[in-house]
């Protein structure tokens, strides 16, 4: 009777591994891939080579579990590949997601079964590498080189170098120590050099061989010593990790961890590796499965996974559930120090129990009207009596709606079409503000450069960009252009950087010489009326974000 592999993932590793064991002739393998038709489609392929390779084996392709009953080996190649650019911890998350949601299709369970019959296979792979590359070095049968690279699988894998040897010869009295280096070094990047050549994905027929050479040791007990990836229980001096050493792979699976005498630099070496596992083991272990799976979802419904104004790496990335005061609490329940305070409107902390309370109280009376209504006029009264520079408020819902009236406002007043604005200044999402917020390229000022696709190049000319805190450089900008800027627009404290000393009052001077309206954008910079010491000078035209998501554009018109 033949044995049963069960290959989940049908993508080139997964597949590739199929073809292989479905060669050898002796095991029925199944595919399984969540993707629709594709198992079946690859399984059946593979099927009808049979008869020209010789093989009686089964292949079936499946996207459940049903067919997978009675494996004796099952191998999970779902995953996402490395793409350039990437590392192979950038994966990490994601393939830990997905490997979870293969496990929990009662394939494994995760957690119960005993380390030897769980066990990985990069170490196979990595050695492999280092083998080839040596024998080419030489010029000599790739099955004369014997090596063991153990550790993580990631940059600092330990290719043990005493253990290589050539026809039993070790490595040390053929090749130089320099030429041995390289070769090591070759190999830590070796993933990373076929991911650099094929762009699309990452390498799948070393991974498959690797693959099919561990199944068959278990299929046919062949009690092989292979450099696997093993839970290890204190031997070489790890506890409670999942690292690459030498073992023994028979029909109990991992049947033993061989533990080879290290000396001290490469117990070093092994140590420092399985610590970069260890912190990779950490950065993932702090996400629940509910919040890795709402990642998933946030990175399949929102465009970027995100809402746009942060981006995490993988590795931390997180999602927030709660705040009160100045902390916040992720999905997880892990608790973080909020320095963002939801970039300025968060004045009073999250969750003020006062402003709950009058929220609450105010959505009990309707929240939208669209018409004018009592409580908007009570509170622009209470703005024009609080702001020296208030007129009259214009309220709006974004940040971007305030900039982007009044911008429209100035040009409109003064009859000229052009505004000028500062490098990394931001002043929300409008086509006109999306300006040399991180320019792409290093531009002559006052060029704009804009910070996506999709706007007009019409757009583009209409504003011309300084050097903030400059200005020297922005007066000879607005000596060169006054008769046609409508008006400057400056985050007074443009980001986390401060005016310097002079700077505001420069730019006030300037733009009342040549009657340019001056926009003061507090949206993010404001963080109370009554803080900013910059607030005696006054612009033509100030936004801001006092409360909670009331944004408002305060204007004093004319000037
Ligand atoms: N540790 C190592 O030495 C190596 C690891 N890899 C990893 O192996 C994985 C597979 O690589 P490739 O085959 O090149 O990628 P691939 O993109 O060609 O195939 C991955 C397959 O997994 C499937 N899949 C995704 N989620 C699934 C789920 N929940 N259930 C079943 N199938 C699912 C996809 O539909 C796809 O067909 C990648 O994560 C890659 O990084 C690849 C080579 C070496
Ligand atoms: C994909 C991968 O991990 C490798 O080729 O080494």
């Amino acid at each position: 009777m033949r044995s049963k592999v069960t290959v989940v993932g049908a993508g080139n590793v997964g597949a590739t591994a199929v073809q292989r064991i479905h060669q050898l002739g002796y095991a029925d393998t199944v595919l399984v891939d969540v993707v629709e038709d594709l198992p079946q489609g690859k399984a059946l392929d593979m099927l009808e080579s049979g008869p020209v390779i010789g093989s009686d084996a089964q292949v079936i392709g499946s996207n459940d579990y049903e067919a997978t009953a009675n494996s004796d080996v099952v191998v999970i190649t779902a995953g996402i590949a490395r793409r350039p650019g990437m590392s192979r911890d950038d994966l990490l998350l994601t393939n830990m997601n997905i490997t979870t949601a293969v496990t929990e299709q009662n394939i494994l369970e995760s957690s119960g079964f005993p380390r030897n019959r769980v066990f990985g296979m990069a170490g196979v792979l990595d050695t492999a590498r280092f083998r080839t590359f040596i024998a080419q070095e030489l010029n000599v049968s790739v099955e004369d080189v014997q090596a063991y690279v153990l550790g993580g699988h990631g940059d600092d894998m330990v290719p043990l170098v005493r253990y290589t040897t050539v026809g039993g010869i070790p490595i040390s009295e053929m090749l130089s120590e320099e030429t041995v280096g390289a070769l090591v070094q070759r190999t830590r990047q070796g993933g990373g050099e076929i991911v650099a050549l094929l762009k699309a994905g990452s390498a799948f027929y070393a991974p498959s061989a690797s693959i099919t050479q561990m199944v068959e040791a278990i299929l046919l007990d062949k009690k092989r010593i292979l450099p696997g990836c093993a839970y290890l229980e204190g031997e070489f001096g790890i506890n409670g990790l999942c690292v690459g050493v030498p073992i023994k792979v028979g029909a109990g699976g991992m049947e033993q961890v061989i533990e080879i005498k290290l000396m001290d630099h490469e117990q070093k070496a092994l140590e420092a590796s399985a610590a970069s596992v260890q912190e990779l083991v950490e950065k993932v272990a702090g996400r629940s499965s509910r919040e890795r799976e709402l990642l998933d979802k946030a990175a399949r419904y929102l465009p970027g996974g995100g809402s746009g104004n942060t981006n995490f790496p993988e590795s931390v990335n997180f999602l927030a559930r709660e705040g009160r005061g100045s902390h916040i609490w992720d999905v997880s329940g892990n608790e973080y120090v909020d320095w963002l305070m939801g970039s300025g409107p968060m004045v009073l902390g999250h969750a003020h129990p006062a402003v709950v309370e009058a929220v609450i109280e105010a959505v009990g009376q309707g929240s939208t009207f669209f018409t004018t209504n009592e409580k908007a006029v009570l509170l622009a009264e209470e703005l024009v009596n609080s702001v020296p520079c208030a007129d009259k408020v214009r309220f709006t819902t974004s940040g971007t709606d305030a900039c982007f009236q009044c911008m429209r406002a100035a040009r409109a007043y003064r009859k000229r079409e052009k505004v000028l604005k500062f490098e990394g200044g931001f002043h929300g999402t409008s086509d006109y503000a999306l300006m040399s917020v991180t320019p792409s390229s290093a531009e002559e000022f006052p060029q704009a450069v804009p910070n996506s696709g999709g706007i007009p190049k019409a757009i583009q000319d209409l504003m011309l960009v300084a050097p903030y805190n400059d200005l020297d450089t922005t007066a000879t900008i607005i000596e060169a252009h006054h008769d046609e800027l409508a008006a400057v627009i400056v985050e007074p404290v443009q980001r986390i950087i401060s005016p310097k000393s002079g700077f505001l009052q420069g730019l006030r001077e300037l733009t009342k010489r040549y009657d340019i309206r001056l926009i003061f954008d507090e949206v993010v910079p404001d963080s109370g009326w009554n803080t900013a010491g910059h607030r005696y000078i006054t612009g033509s035209l100030l936004t801001s974000a006092p409360w909670v998501k009331s944004w408002a554009a305060v204007i004093r018109w004319p000037q």
